[in-house]
């Protein structure tokens, strides 16, 4: 059993941080606003057997606050029992989602728990190809760009390319050992933004992030809590969310992972983890932290008293 006890989160430092570098984090919701004023994601994975990484990833996409989500599975044709406390969730089979809601879709997000197959293969090439203007490639998308480079032209029109390899990814895509990767992640990090023309996010303790022109930043936030299964997943849904809401990317890929991390972070503070943490908790805490960012704070000393009852 966690300590359910009443927990402190120092929230004050983390907003004026956001603030300063990630402005965009800290404005409320307009009076006014619709479901259709903060976008739609389509997260593009979910095969037999990983269908929760799909699920991982459209909620954290909902939680950070994008307005509707859709999930196209690979192979599964009924919704997995998975998805039964996630009505909110828009599931469909993924090439038929390709095929007819990519007008509905403002950011793509392919790979969250995505097998290796001709009909992936197909699905990725079908995206990259077409005209959509914002893709993040996580997980099982990675390994099928290293594999088929043929298929995926690194001169792409696309205005947002976001990849986000761990270092085994990493070091498939580039075609070298995980070793060299850790060695050398300025430049692995450098060298994929190149290659692709895209952001890159070189996951694990001190991500990395690099813009396509080669600016690199070293995320300061997070803890190894993060080394749980699908953590990765919920950042995908994140970046995917902060575009879609309009974000531009400069400021949506870098404040996606710090904000990642501080979520990481305020769930040690309330005493759930490092060890044991939940990729779900995870997506719940994104979600308080995200609201806490946009609250206007008269006095700067108060430090926000916060119970465990978001979890
Ligand atoms: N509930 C679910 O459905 C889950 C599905 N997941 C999906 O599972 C798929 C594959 O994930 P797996 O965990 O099997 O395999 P991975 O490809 O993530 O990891 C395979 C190997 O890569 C290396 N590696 C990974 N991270 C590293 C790091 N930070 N530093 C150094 N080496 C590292 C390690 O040798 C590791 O065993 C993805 O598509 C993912 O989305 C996972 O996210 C876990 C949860
Ligand atoms: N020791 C660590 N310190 C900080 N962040 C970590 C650590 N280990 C993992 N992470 C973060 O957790 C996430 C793990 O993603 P990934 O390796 O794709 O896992 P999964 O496939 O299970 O979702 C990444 O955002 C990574 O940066």
């Amino acid at each position: 059993m966690f300590n359910r006890s009443l927990a402190l989160v120092q929230i004050d430092s983390y907003r004026a941080y956001a603030q300063q570098h990630y402005p965009s984090l800290c404005q409320p919701r307009p009076e006014n606003s619709h479901k259709g004023t903060f976008g739609t994601v389509a997260i593009v994975g979910g095969s037999k057997g990983m269908v929760g990484a799909s699920v991982l990833a459209a909620t954290s996409a909902m939680y950070t606050g994008c307005g509707k989500v859709l999930v196209g599975l690979n192979h599964v044709h009924n919704p997995p029992a998975v998805f039964h406390n996630r009505p909110e969730i828009m599931v469909d089979y993924a090439v038929d989602m390709v095929t007819n809601y990519h007008h509905i879709v403002d950011t793509w997000v392919v790979g969250c728990g995505l097998s290796k197959n001709e009909t992936a293969v197909q699905i990725l090439k079908a995206l990259w190809n077409s005209s959509i203007t914002q893709l993040v490639l996580d997980a099982g998308a990675l390994p099928i760009l290293a594999e088929h480079s043929e298929l995926f032209p690194t001169q792409h029109k696309r205005t947002d390319l976001v990849i986000t390899p761990h270092p085994g990814e990493a070091a498939k895509l580039l075609n070298v050992s995980i070793e060299r990767i850790e060695q050398n992640r300025d430049w692995a990090a450098r060298e994929l933004a190149s290659r692709y023309r895209a952001w890159v996010i070189l996951k694990g303790h001190d991500t990395l992030i690099s813009s396509a022109r080669g600016f690199l930043l070293t995320n300061p936030s997070g803890n190894a809590g993060l080394a749980t299964a699908g953590s990765g997943d919920v950042l995908a849904g994140m970046v995917g969310s902060l575009l879609a809401q309009g974000i531009e990317a400069e400021e949506a890929v870098p404040a996606a992972v710090w904000l990642h991390g501080v979520a990481a972070e305020v769930l040690v503070q309330m005493q759930i983890g490092p060890i044991g943490m939940l990729a779900g908790e995870l997506a719940e805490a994104v979600r308080w932290v995200r609201n806490q960012l946009t609250l206007i704070v008269e006095n700067e000393e108060q430090t926000t008293s916060y119970d465990k009852d978001f979890i």
